[in-house]
C-alpha cells in the first residue's frame, strides 16, 4: 500500500487566500504533521475552497472555524453544512497576532482606515481603539489580502493592514506595530476537509462534528437532544445555533462531541438523534489538535455496549 507521503504525487489543498494568511500556516503545520507534499490552491473565500473539493479539483481544503475570541467562523460552519458530502479529517490550532502594516514611507498619524478580516478586527479593535482613536475597519477578504492591497499601485481605500508577520514581511510594507491582540491567548481552530472516504482511526482523543436541525416548534426540543449525548456520557466540546437558512425561528444546531464515530456510545446518541431529529449531518471524526484523552465515563464502554447487546441477545435466544 502507498501512503500520501511515500506517493510523489502532491496533495492539492484549497484554502482561504492568497499566500500569507493565517489559514495557509495552518495548511502548512498540518501538511507537516501528516507528511503531505502539498500544493496550495489559494481561494478567495472559504466556500469556493470547499466547492474546488466537492468538484474534484482538489484533494482537500484548509478552513478556519472557530476562534477563541470571536467564536465559531460563521461562513465556515455553514458552508461545510452546506456543501454536502464532506468531511473533516484534522484540525489544528494556532496562536493568533497581528502586526499592523503601511506602505513604505506612510507615518502612524496618517492612519485613518484599517483594512483586515471581520475576524482579525474583532480580535485588534480594542488596540487600535487605543492605538489610533477613531481609526474605522475596512473589511478584506482575508488579512494577507488587505496586506497585498496595499502593495499595489491604487488606494485599497486603507493606509493599514492588520496581518500576520509573514503577510507584513512582504516587500514594500513596513511594520508600525507587531504582536498585537486583544487578548493574548487568542488561538483559532482550523480544519481539514475531504470528500468521505477511509475515516481517520479511532485515538482515543477524538471529536464528532455535526449539524443537528430540530424539529420546529416543539418544546423541550432542545434538551431531548442533549439528553441523546448526557445518556451516552458523550461530552459537548462546541455548540453554536445557525439559522436554517429558512424562515424566521428555524435553527440548526452546529456541534462537537468527544469520541468518534467508531465507537459505540457515539453511535449510539447518533441513532437516537436520527430517530428524533429531522436532519442530522456527520461532518467527521478526527483527532483532537489538543490529544487529550477523551474521559469514558462507566458504563459507557464499546466493552460495556457489547456487554450489554450480548445480554440481550442471550435473553431473546429460542431455547
Ligand atoms: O484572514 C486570514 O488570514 C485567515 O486565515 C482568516 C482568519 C479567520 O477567519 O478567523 C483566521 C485566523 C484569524 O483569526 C483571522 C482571520
Amino acid at each position: 500500500m502507498t501512503t500520501e507521503a511515500q506517493s510523489s504525487q502532491s496533495v492539492k489543498i484549497a484554502y482561504l487566500g492568497p499566500q500569507g494568511t493565517f489559514t495557509e500556516l495552518a495548511l502548512r503545520d498540518l501538511a507537516k504533521k501528516f507528511e503531505l507534499d502539498a500544493e496550495g490552491l489559494p481561494c478567495l473565500d472559504v466556500p469556493t475552497a470547499l466547492k474546488k473539493v466537492a468538484s474534484g479539483e482538489a484533494d482537500r481544503a484548509v478552513i478556519p472555524i472557530e476562534n477563541s475570541v470571536e467564536g465559531g467562523v460563521n461562513a465556515s460552519l455553514d458552508a461545510l453544512a452546506r456543501t454536502g458530502n464532506l468531511r473533516i479529517i484534522a484540525e489544528t490550532v494556532i496562536p493568533i497576532d497581528f502586526c499592523l502594516v503601511v506602505r513604505k514611507g506612510v507615518k502612524a498619524e496618517q492612519v485613518k482606515r484599517v483594512g483586515t478580516h471581520p475576524h482579525a478586527w474583532a480580535q485588534c479593535r480594542n488596540w487600535v481603539a487605543e492605538n489610533f482613536p477613531g481609526a474605522s475597519h475596512v473589511p478584506a477578504t482575508s488579512t494577507a489580502a488587505a496586506a497585498e492591497l496595499l502593495t499595489g499601485d491604487r488606494y485599497p481605500g486603507f493606509e493599514a493592514a492588520l496581518c500576520n508577520r509573514v503577510a507584513a514581511a512582504s516587500e514594500g510594507l513596513e511594520t508600525l506595530a507587531s504582536g498585537i491582540a486583544d487578548n493574548s491567548q487568542a488561538v483559532t481552530r482550523f480544519v481539514m476537509v475531504a470528500k468521505p472516504g477511509v475515516l481517520p482511526a479511532v485515538t482515543g482523543a477524538d471529536k464528532t462534528t455535526l449539524q443537528v436541525r430540530l424539529p420546529d416548534n416543539e418544546a423541550g426540543a432542545l434538551l431531548s437532544m442533549l439528553e441523546q449525548f448526557s445518556a451516552r456520557g458523550v461530552n459537548l466540546s462546541r455548540i453554536e445555533s445557525r439559522p436554517a437558512g429558512g424562515p424566521l425561528g428555524a435553527y440548526e444546531f452546529s456541534l462537537d462531541i468527544e469520541g468518534h464515530i467508531l465507537e459505540q456510545r457515539v453511535q449510539a446518541a447518533l441513532v437516537g438523534l436520527h430517530r428524533t431529529c429531522p436532519q442530522v449531518k456527520f461532518l467527521g471524526s478526527y483527532e483532537s489538535a489538543s490529544g487529550h484523552e477523551v474521559k469514558v465515563l462507566p458504563g459507557t464502554s464499546d466493552q460495556a455496549f457489547e456487554a450489554a447487546n450480548d445480554w440481550i441477545a442471550s435473553l431473546t435466544e429460542v431455547q
